[in-house]
């Protein structure tokens, strides 16, 4: 029996969000550039049809509620809640010298995340690729993600999902062997410590040592940097994350160099994977990756599966300390004499010290749904970001180009005629497998920017839920 400590709140700041708030981020002088060109072009002059919603302050905009949101209790999710229930479907304000629209509807989410008309683009933030490398796929140019995504997603097959559950069913094993002497656990560290090795370990086959140490201090420096504003004096955030961004690229190129001299000939990971093909003659005619293009890709990869995998790991235990039904639930999900004995053959298994395999995790259907409603519930990436390419009409409303558009997946996964009672945490409304619409459920977004981890995601969930459920008779949840 132990205390596990859930904190949750202001810290679900991934990678994605940061984006789209860093979207935000603009030195002064180009707010002010920005602000009078637009004053002087005229861009809100008659054009009645604009989305309803407040420009704030003149130069200012809305700037600063937005930075007391991110800030506040509530979370920065706070400052869309509260204009999408004065405003509806569609909003827009300005942040920093930008005008941002926000959507929620399935209609607009399909519109967008497809780009059906080639009208939306991720955005170009320069100071975000500075920090993850213009050569990540985050950064990319429409043409140059294609070519970088194809060639990414091979990765994720399901031998290395295989993989990575042993390796991650480890880490869990070993973390909650040591949570027995600790008394009270705080949930988001650990799993921000199990994710970051897990994460190293199937990208670069880092287990530990002081590489590691060395390496979760730089990405956590350039996470920090993404929020900063990009000041290069010696000082300030910005610069620090740049230049932690310089020894993780001098790591990778060194691990990349020994791999090269054949030292660690045994290497199975995401990096061994993308040196084999680059030096493979026949290669099948996709694009090559440059050693630019993997070391910006790899940094991309953690920066991208920890903090998110963390977060939703958290919000589950949070949710299932809420409902002892879910809690009940899931301990017994025994409903079929057939799963009754898969059950049976899990805990042999479980108790012969094994590990999980992936043929296991597909075992675990009401635990699948757990996984599934927590992300629903958290929405861990609460909108996602996009530019408008050109002037277009989203939900009646005139959208012009340069503006951006973000789609509030928060609003969709809590919109009751999409869930019924949707703050109610209900794994079993997954019960029918095409119970949810078309662009109702977009935890890991929709389109050609769908997240590339997203089975590694689901993985680490159901072997974090299954271990602690199992290992652990009685746990004790408090909230920060
Ligand atoms: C629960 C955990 C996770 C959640 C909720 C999540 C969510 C998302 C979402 C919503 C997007 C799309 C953002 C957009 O369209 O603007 C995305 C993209 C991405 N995710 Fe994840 N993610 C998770 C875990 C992971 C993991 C474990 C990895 C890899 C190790 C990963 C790698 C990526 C990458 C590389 C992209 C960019 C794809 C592209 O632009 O083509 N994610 N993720």
């Amino acid at each position: 029996m132990f205390e596990v400590l859930v904190k949750v709140g202001p810290h679900g700041l991934c990678l994605y969000a940061i984006l789209g708030v860093g979207a935000f981020v603009f030195v002064a002088s180009e707010l002010w550039k920005k602000m009078v060109l637009r004053q002087l072009n005229g861009e809100y002059a008659g054009t009645s049809n604009i989305p309803p919603g407040s420009l704030g302050l003149p130069f200012i905009g809305e700037t600063i509620q937005f930075m007391a949101a991110i800030n506040g209790e509530k979370g920065f999710y706070d400052f869309v809640r509260v204009r999408s229930e004065r405003y509806g479907n569609c909003f827009k304000t300005n942040i920093f010298g930008e005008t941002h629209v926000f959507v929620k509807s399935t209609e607009s989410a399909k519109t967008i995340l497809n780009n059906e008309l080639g009208r939306f683009t991720k955005r170009y933030i320069k100071s975000i690729a500075e920090l993850v490398g213009n050569q990540s796929l985050l950064c990319a140019s429409p043409h140059h993600h294609k070519l970088l995504r194809a060639r990414l997603i091979n990765l994720f097959s399901s031998n290395s999902i295989s993989l990575l559950v042993k390796q991650f069913d480890q880490l869990v094993v070993d973390a909650l062997n040591e949570w027995e002497h600790g008394g009270t656990i705080i949930v988001l560290d650990e799993a921000l410590k199990i994710t970051f090795k897990a994460v190293c370990k199937i990208l670069l086959s880092l287990e530990s040592g002081v590489e590691l140490e060395l390496l979760q201090e730089d990405v956590s420096q350039v996470c920090k940097a993404m929020l900063a504003f990009p000041l290069r004096f010696p000082w300030t955030g910005f610069y620090k994350g740049l230049q932690a961004r310089k020894r993780i690229m001098s790591t990778l190129e060194k691990i990349i160099s020994r791999r090269r001299t054949g030292l660690d000939p045994n290497s199975k990971d995401f990096l061994q994977c993308l040196l084999a093909k680059d030096d493979n003659s026949s290669f099948d005619g996709m694009h090559r990756l440059t050693d630019a293009e993997i070391q910006d890709n790899i940094l991309t990869m953690i920066i991208a599966g920890q903090d998110t995998t963390a977060s939703a790991i958290t919000w589950m235990v949070k949710y299932l300390g809420e409902n002892e039904e879910a809690l009940e639930a899931i301990k017994a999900s025994r409903k079929t004499q057939m799963e009754q004995a898969e059950q049976r053959q899990l805990a042999e298994k479980t108790s012969k010290k094994s590990f999980l395999t992936l043929d296991d995790l597909n075992e675990m259907p009401y635990a699948s749904k757990v996984i599934k409603e927590s992300l629903r519930m958290a929405s861990v990436v609460p909108w996602f970001p996009r530019l408008v390419l050109e002037d277009c009409e989203i939900e009646g409303y005139k959208i012009k180009k340069g503006w951006n558009v973000n789609i509030d997946a928060r609003s969709i996964h809590l919109d009751p005629m999409l869930y019924n009672e949707p703050n109610n945490f209900n794994p079993s409304r997954f019960d029918d497998e095409h119970f949810c619409k078309p662009y109702s459920f977009l935890a890991f977004g929709m389109g050609a920017r769908t997240c590339l981890g997203i089975n590694m995601a689901k993985a680490m969930m159901l072997v974090f839920l299954h271990r602690l459920l199992t290992t652990y008779k009685q746990v004790f949840i408090i909230y920060l």
